[in-house]
């Protein structure tokens, strides 16, 4: 059992509060705000115990909180936590424009929590590399619940971008996930560098009244953490999904000055929040009510939010809130409300566990069982004889057993390594698409079809600058893709790359190289999605990365496309492929 810990983070006066006064004051872990109007007995301070209260008002008080000290307290204990299996989450609440995505993502010159979380990370992963024979593997992913559908910032292909955002569907296990979200693999931090900065110029933002760039959407950054290793010839894999949420501003209409767009997306927002308040609240009565043993209805299911966080709050994680509120007194009613809220889910207790792969988990009972079943042969052994038929079945039951640990553990390992290796080539990408898995090449490469029926797995090959010799063993030099086939000869041809331009340079005689079914006996430059027959039996695609992403944006645009091999090309293409065929018989 864990409680939700909560920290309070108050931000300096902004230009918009040049006149106001400054009403929080924080001491140890408390934050007291001053009703700064109706001064009653005293100064009339509220004040709220909390895990932390950040003073960031002033960079020159010897009390301010930097970005820095909030990633030593917070980040690093999610650090801590994914290192050990467990879920984590940090969400930012608080009203519009009081630092919830400077304290989350920060500035360039000052980052925020997540870009230091996922800089910490890939820190501990080399550090570990440099010691252990641990493995590890980081995917990402980062989606915007904007109007209460949830779009993927990563993916913004229109043809994959479904009308009313992507489904939220909820796995037995697994709980909650959003299907088709892309996830991506990411190696190091630069990888998620560059990830960051496309989902968050994909982030739905407006200036409203009190933010000049106002986050519209709840937006949630999702590290889904692997870490796999040997302990003494057991595999052990544990998976941590760490979920970075920046939610959108809580907010009343007349403050942010609101009308059409702005305020069906405040209303929806608010709706969100609404639910999650009530969420909270649910939970924190729940816990109240622990000893009293009363069952309590927690609505996850009335806002995508509340839904998509639903381990994360009251579940299976180690959540922490970071409340953000603005220091002026002409937000008092909305600071001492977000106060109210953060006191609140102070109470709420999760329930974390170490989350371990399902193969290694029967692995590991296989073992345990086998472990015991060595106890009673010993034993029979030595004290308590079994019947001669007994111990046949003990014996048997052993056998199987360890069989079957065999067996799976091999199954375990190559499946690991498999996807260890291909990673290791730092130009491929794998991520998941839906039930598919993408690999993406940043370089041009062919991808072979290969006409064998019995032929499983799909073979990329690269085109590097320069040249690329393709033929087959018969020639008198190694050929850089040796191909074997009918119509194959022992230097077939070249395909040369010239800074991104690819071309096939064949060798002519009798060795038929087409480009969309068309014979080809001088050198051809390539484009995006080309089919290539070498020989009778050889067909690759060609794809240029960069070409294809020009090729996108200029779809996008609605500019024409210089797409060269249209769908009725591809098509000729075929149809004349298939007469090529009839004309050469194998
Ligand atoms: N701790 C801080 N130190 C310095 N500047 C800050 C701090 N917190 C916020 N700011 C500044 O205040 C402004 C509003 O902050 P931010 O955009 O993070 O608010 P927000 O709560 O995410 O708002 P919204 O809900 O409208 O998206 C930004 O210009 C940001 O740079």
């Amino acid at each position: 059992m864990a409680s939700v810990r909560v920290a309070v983070r108050v931000r300096p006066l902004n230009k918009r509060e040049k006149k106001s006064k400054v009403i929080v004051r924080m001491k140890d872990n408390t934050t007291s705000l001053v009703q700064a109007k109706v001064p009653v007995q005293g100064d009339g301070a509220k004040t709220f115990a909390y895990d932390f209260s950040y003073d960031s008002t002033d960079r020159k008080s010897p009390d301010f909180v930097s970005q820095k000290k909030i990633f030593q307290d917070l980040g690093v204990d999610v650090l801590h936590a994914a290192f050990q299996g467990f879920n984590a989450c940090v969400f930012a609440y608080g009203q519009t424009s009081s630092g919830k995505s400077y304290t989350m993502m920060g500035e360039a010159a000052d980052k925020g929590l997540i870009p230091r979380i996922c800089e910490g990370l890939f820190c501990e992963i080399s550090a570990r590399n440099e010691g252990d024979s641990m493995s590890f593997h980081t995917e990402v992913s980062y989606l915007e619940i904007y109007n209460e559908h949830v779009l993927d910032l990563l993916n913004k292909r229109p043809s994959s971008a479904p009308k009313g955002g992507l489904r939220v569907r909820e796995h037995p296990v697994d709980g909650p996930y959003v299907e088709n979200l892309s996830r991506h693999v990411v190696q190091g931090y630069g990888d998620v560098g560059e990830l960051m900065a496309t989902g968050n110029a994909n982030r739905t933002t407006a200036s409203t009244g009190m933010n000049d760039a106002s986050s519209r959407s709840h937006a949630i950054f999702t590290i889904h953490f692997t870490q796999a290793r040997f302990d003494s010839e057991l595999p052990c894999e544990m998976l941590s999904k760490i979920h970075l949420v920046d939610l959108a501003g809580s907010e009343r209409a007349d403050a942010t000055r609101a009308t059409g767009t702005r305020l069906k997306e405040g209303a929806n927002i608010n709706k969100s929040l609404v639910t999650l308040g009530s969420v909270i609240s649910a939970l924190a009565d729940m816990s109240d009510k622990q000893a009293t043993k009363k069952q309590t209805f927690i609505p996850y299911r009335d806002s995508v939010l509340t839904w998509l966080l639903k381990d994360s709050l009251g579940g299976n994680s180690k959540t922490i809130m970071i409340a953000t509120i603005s220091p002026a007194d002409v937000n008092y009613g909305e600071t001492l409300s977000t106060l109210r809220y953060a006191s609140r889910a102070k109470s709420i207790v999760n329930s974390p566990t170490v989350n371990e792969d399902a193969s290694v988990k029967v692995i590991r009972e296989l073992q345990e069982e086998i472990a015991r079943l060595r106890g009673l042969l010993d034993q029979a052994s030595q004290e308590v004889p079994l019947t001669s038929s007994s111990t046949l079945v003990v014996e048997e039951r052993l056998q199987q057993s360890e069989t079957k640990v065999l067996e799976l553990t091999k199954e375990w390992t190559n499946k690991w390594w498999e996807t260890e290796n291909i990673l290791k080539e730092e130009i491929l990408a794998l991520r998941k698409e839906g039930s598919g898995v993408v690999l993406d090449s940043q370089l041009p490469h062919l991808i072979g079809i290969d006409k064998d029926l019995l032929s499983t797995g799909v073979i990329i090959y690269h085109l590097k600058e320069g040249r690329t010799l393709v033929g087959s063993d018969e020639a008198s030099d190694p050929q850089d893709i040796a191909l074997l086939g009918p119509g194959q000869r022992g230097e077939h041809c070249v395909f040369e790359n010239r800074s991104g331009a690819v071309s096939l340079i064949p060798h002519g005689g009798d060795a038929p190289c087409l480009v969309n079914g068309v014979e080809v006996t001088r050198p051809c430059q390539l484009n995006q999605g080309a089919v290539i027959q070498l020989g009778q039996a050889t067909i690759f695609r060609f794809n240029h990365p960069t070409e294809a992403a020009q090729l996108r944006q200029e779809r996008q645009n609605g500019q024409p496309s210089s797409l060269s091999l249209s769908m009725t090309d591809l098509s000729k293409s075929n149809q004349n492929l298939a007469k090529w065929m009839l004309l050469h018989p194998r």
